[in-house]
């Protein structure tokens, strides 16, 4: 089946389309961009201008089937379930429809710039709220050219990273990027995240290896041949991944939960509080409350899969936290310091304290 490779269309997604057949699905396509009134997708043969799918709200990075519309239009019929979705609006509040901003996203780079960095507060909840999506959280250190003060920064970040995998970057320099690339497979879609000034700008034209064109060339699907100018929101990368750089997903707005963990899952520990047994493993148990609100839909699956694969990472850090944890620091300390030239004092003070 044809379908957009640059955009991140593998093995693996050809399998996703073929286990979510639509009738009349030709293609694989990919959302790059949700204007008011249409989409723009990459297609196996280019960028398509293409009317809303009917019965779906599209966001950018959904895999959509291609078709044709009654008029024999070029269309989307099909919309594939999402593995990972960051939305405006938490999925989980019941109370109102969230707007989901970006589909699809396997890891999220998390940018700290050393001249200003994160709380540890933020930071930890931040890349709480990034397993909570579905995606993996990369933190990326930018500016670390500044070096009077990236050592003592670098350092703190790899502690309160909490075993995240942290790379060191300096767009400046072009240090560090292809390490970035190393971290991102063929085929991942990424999407950075930072506050403003934090050098996601400067990053992205780094990994994508030339300025990013603002506009690109988009064939009207209209069988007419009409050409615009439009830009896109998914950008191939030169190893084959993907870059999201979608406007709402940029900033902290999306992931500043106030909350920790426990109020994030609240939902989760009331239900917990209803099973039959205090010790439930919400597996098997008779009288599980979890496996009753899946069943009736009222816990969505993917959230319930989120909750568990953070309790598996967060399980799984806390063991190697300390031992771990302090190797990698330790040896990105002695990178830095041997690539650097920096201080050796600086790494002795680290390393005794
Ligand atoms: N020293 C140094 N400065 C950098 C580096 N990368 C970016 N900067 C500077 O940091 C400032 C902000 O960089 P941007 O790339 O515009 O940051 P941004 O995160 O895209 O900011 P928004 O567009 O507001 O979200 C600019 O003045 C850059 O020149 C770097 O590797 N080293
Ligand atoms: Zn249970």
């Amino acid at each position: 089946m044809p379908g957009p490779v640059p955009y991140g269309f593998t093995a693996a997604v050809a399998e996703h389309f073929a286990a979510h057949p639509a009738a009349g699905g030709e293609a694989a396509a990919r959302v790059v961009r949700v204007d008011r009134n249409r989409i723009v997708a990459a297609t196996a043969d280019g960028l398509v201008h293409l009317p809303y799918p009917a019965h779906a709200v599209p966001a950018t990075g959904d895999w959509i089937w291609l078709g044709r519309s009654r008029a024999a239009e070029p269309a989307a019929v099909g919309v594939l379930p999402r593995t990972s979705e960051l939305s405006r609006k938490r999925a989980f509040d019941p109370s109102t429809e969230a707007q989901v901003l970006a589909a699809n996203i396997d890891m999220v780079g998390v940018v700290v710039p050393v001249d200003r960095p994160l709380s540890h507060n933020r930071l930890e909840r931040t890349l709480v709220a990034v397993w909570d999506s579905g995606a993996t959280p990369l933190v990326i250190i930018t500016k670390a050219d500044l070096s009077d003060i990236a050592d003592d920064v670098v350092g703190k970040v790899i502690l309160q990273a909490a075993g995240v995998d942290v790379v060191t970057t300096s767009a400046e320099q072009g240090d560090g990027i292809d390490e970035l690339l190393s971290r991102v497979q063929p085929g991942w879609t990424l999407a950075l995240l930072g506050p403003s000034g934090a050098g996601k700008s400067t990053l992205i034209n780094a990994l994508v290896g030339h300025q990013v064109q603002s506009t690109g060339d988009v064939r009207a699907a209209d069988g007419r041949g009409r050409h615009t100018t439009t830009s896109r929101e998914l950008v191939p990368l030169p190893n084959g991944a993907v870059l999201m750089d979608t406007p709402g997903v940029r900033g902290f707005g999306l992931f500043d939960a106030e909350d920790g963990m426990e109020e994030m899952f609240s939902d989760l520990q009331a239900l917990f509080e209803q099973c039959r047994f205090s010790d439930c493993a919400h597996d098997t148990e008779p009288g599980c409350a979890v496996r009753a609100a899946l069943d009736d839909g009222s816990l969505e699956e993917r959230r319930w899969a989120s909750y568990r694969k953070l309790q598996r990472e967060l399980g799984a850090l806390e063991r190697r936290h300390d031992a771990a944890a302090r190797r990698a620091y330790q040896r990105e300390w002695h990178q830095k310091v041997v690539v650097a030239g920096r201080s050796q004092r600086a790494a002795e003070r680290y390393r005794h304290s």
